[in-house]
C-alpha cells in the first residue's frame, strides 16, 4: 500500500505509542488526525508536530472515544478537513482495574465503535475506496497477567472482534484490511500507572511482581512499536494478522492451530 496523500486517524495519538505512530505517519507524508482526550497533551503535541512537519499535514480532535456520537464527529470532521479516511489506528487505552467498567468501554466497546464508524468511511459496502484498520491489543492478551484481569480482557476481546470482523471484510469484499497489534511493556506514561492504587485497586499489592515481569520481559520503546506498526499498514498481503512484539524475538507474528473437527 503506498502511502502518498493517505489520511490517517489515530486514537491516542498525543502521547506514548499513538505519538509514535503519529510521527511516522507524517515521516511517510500522510496527513494525520490526533484524536486524544488530553486537551492540554493534545495542543501541545500539534504544536511541535506543525515546527517538525509543516503545518497542514496534522489536526487536533479533543475527544473521549467513549462517547460515541463525539467520537462519530471526530471521524466526520477529519473527513471534512482532509477530503478522504485511509487509515485508522485504534490506539488509546487505560488501565483501570479501580474503574473496570470504564477500562471496559475504552478499550474495547470504544476499539468496536472506532472499527465499525472506519467501515462506513472506507467500505466499498458504503462505496468507499477502502482502507486498513490497526486495533491496539497486548501481550497481556497472550499472558493473562494477575495484575491486571479486565485490562486482560478487554485485549483478549480485541483480538477475537479483529480476526471476527477481519473475516467478515475478506467475506463481503469490504476492501478494508484489519489487523491487531500487541506490544508487550513500552516505556509509556500508561506503565508508571502500576504504582497507583487509583488506578490498579487492590491489585496494587502486587506491583513488585509486575515490575519484577518488566525486568524479565524488557522494556520496549514506542518507535519499536511504530515500526510494527507501520509494517502492518503497507503490506497489503496482512488482513486478520495478529503482530507481536517483545524484546527477546522484536516483530513476530502470532500462529494459530487450523481448525480440526
Ligand atoms: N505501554 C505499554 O506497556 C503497553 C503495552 C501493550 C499495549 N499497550 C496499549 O497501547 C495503547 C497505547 O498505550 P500507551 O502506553 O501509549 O498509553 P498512554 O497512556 O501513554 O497514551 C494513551 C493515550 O490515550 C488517550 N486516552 C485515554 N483515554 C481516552 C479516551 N477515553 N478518549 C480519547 N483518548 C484517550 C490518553 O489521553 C493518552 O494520550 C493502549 O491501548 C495500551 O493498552 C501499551
Ligand atoms: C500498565 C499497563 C501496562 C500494560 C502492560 C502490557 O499491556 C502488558 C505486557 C505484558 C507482557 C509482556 C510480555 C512479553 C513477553 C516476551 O518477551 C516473551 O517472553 C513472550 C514471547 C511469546 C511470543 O512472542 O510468542
Amino acid at each position: 500500500m503506498s502511502l502518498t496523500g493517505k489520511v490517517a486517524l489515530v486514537t491516542g495519538g498525543a502521547q506514548g505509542i499513538g505519538r509514535a505512530v503519529v510521527e511516522s505517519l507524517l515521516q511517510s507524508s500522510v496527513k494525520v488526525a490526533v484524536v486524544d482526550l488530553n486537551q492540554e497533551v493534545g495542543c501541545e503535541c500539534k504544536v511541535q508536530l506543525d515546527t517538525e512537519y509543516g503545518e497542514g499535514n496534522c489536526t487536533f480532535i479533543q475527544c473521549d472515544i467513549t462517547d460515541g456520537d463525539t467520537l462519530k464527529d471526530a471521524f466526520q470532521t477529519t473527513v471534512d478537513q482532509f477530503g478522504q479516511l485511509d487509515i485508522v489506528v485504534n490506539n488509546a487505552g487505560i488501565n483501570n482495574e479501580k474503574d473496570w467498567e470504564k477500562t471496559i468501554q475504552v478499550n474495547l466497546t470504544s476499539v468496536i465503535k472506532g472499527t465499525y464508524l472506519a467501515l462506513d468511511h472506507m467500505s466499498k459496502e458504503h462505496g468507499k475506496r477502502g482502507g486498513v484498520v490497526i486495533n491496539v491489543s497486548s501481550m497481556a492478551a497472550f499472558l493473562h497477567s494477575p495484575h491486571q484481569p479486565v485490562y486482560t480482557a478487554t485485549k483478549h476481546g480485541v483480538i477475537g472482534f479483529t480476526r471476527a470482523i477481519a473475516d467478515a471484510s475478506s467475506l463481503a469484499d469490504y476492501g478494508v484490511r484489519i489487523n491487531v497489534l500487541c506490544p508487550a511493556f513500552v516505556d509509556t506514561p500508561l506503565l508508571h500507572s502500576v504504582e497507583n492504587e487509583a488506578n490498579m485497586g487492590k491489585f496494587v499489592k502486587f506491583k513488585d511482581d509486575f515490575k519484577h515481569s518488566m525486568n524479565k520481559f524488557g522494556v520496549l520503546k514506542p518507535p519499536q512499536i511504530a515500526e510494527g506498526m507501520m509494517r502492518m499498514i503497507m503490506d497489503s498481503s496482512l488482513n486478520g494478522a495478529v503482530m507481536k512484539i517483545t524484546c527477546s524475538k522484536g516483530i513476530h507474528f502470532h500462529t494459530y492451530e487450523p481448525l480440526s473437527a
